[in-house]
């Protein structure tokens, strides 16, 4: 279980984060949605301990963050809003290389499966050649070789067709399901959001995404 008890952030004199709480179980998949600015990527970054709150804490299956940093941080995949892949490497030797580095060491098979579970077929091929979807499904394939409980996505679906957001939104449901995993994303596209998540939270003052959500019948907890 996620849990965030009351935090704050400010940069310089803009308060971005005050008195944030909330808590998500095991294998929920849960939207982050909010306007530009709002401190989507701010409260994604502390989720992913590489930004520490002002006040307040968190923690993981009951180990805090300020206490227990390096082994939180071997649970969580975290994809940032760039890719961060070789892009004169071939698919597998991104995924080869990113296994080397990772805090578990699964093989090569299991990091091709992968790919595979994510219909990212283009094995051999140099990611410079891959459309934007399949740069992405790389980025979150990447992600998950360590095998993280905690998946922390900030707009993993940007800029990409329909088939591929839909590719990654089953992949993301089954992984949830059959692992347990626990997904916090952010997305500005609400049709996404509807289908993919379990449930929504809401951060910011602009109460938009609040209206169109609850018109779908879909339920929204507020953070500020
Ligand atoms: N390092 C920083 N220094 C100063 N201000 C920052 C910094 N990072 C973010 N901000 C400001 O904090 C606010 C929240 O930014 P953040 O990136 O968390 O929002 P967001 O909800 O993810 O936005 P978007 O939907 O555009 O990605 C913004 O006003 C931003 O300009």
């Amino acid at each position: 279980m996620l849990e965030v008890q009351s935090i704050y952030k400010r940069y310089q004199k803009k308060i971005v984060l005050e008195n944030v709480s909330l808590t998500i179980g095991q294998g929920e998949i849960v939207g982050l949605v909010g306007e530009n600015g709002a401190g989507k990527s701010t409260l994604l970054q502390m989720l992913a301990t590489l930004m520490k709150p002002d006040k307040g804490e968190i923690y993981w299956q009951g180990m805090a963050y300020h206490q227990q940093q390096k082994a939180i941080r071997q649970k969580i995949g975290f994809v940032p809003q760039d890719l961060a892949i070789w892009e004169h490497f071939s698919v597998e030797d991104n995924m080869r290389y990113f296994e080397r580095l990772s805090w578990k060491r699964i093989g090569i098979s299991a990091c091709q499966q992968i790919c595979q579970d994510m219909q990212l077929t283009q094995w051999k091929e140099p990611v410079s050649s891959l459309s934007g979807g399949m740069k992405r499904k790389l980025n979150l394939a990447i992600s998950l070789i360590h095998q993280p409980e905690l998946l922390l996505l900030d707009e993993p679906t940007v800029g990409i067709d329909m088939r591929s957001k839909q590719e990654i939104g089953r992949f993301l449901q089954q992984l949830a399901r059959s692992q347990g995993t626990t997904i916090i994303y952010t997305s500005h596209d609400m049709n996404e959001i509807e289908q993919f998540t379990d449930r929504v939270l809401l951060i910011g003052k602009d109460r938009y995404y609040e209206e169109l959500l609850t018109a779908k019948g879909i339920q929204v907890d507020c953070l500020s």
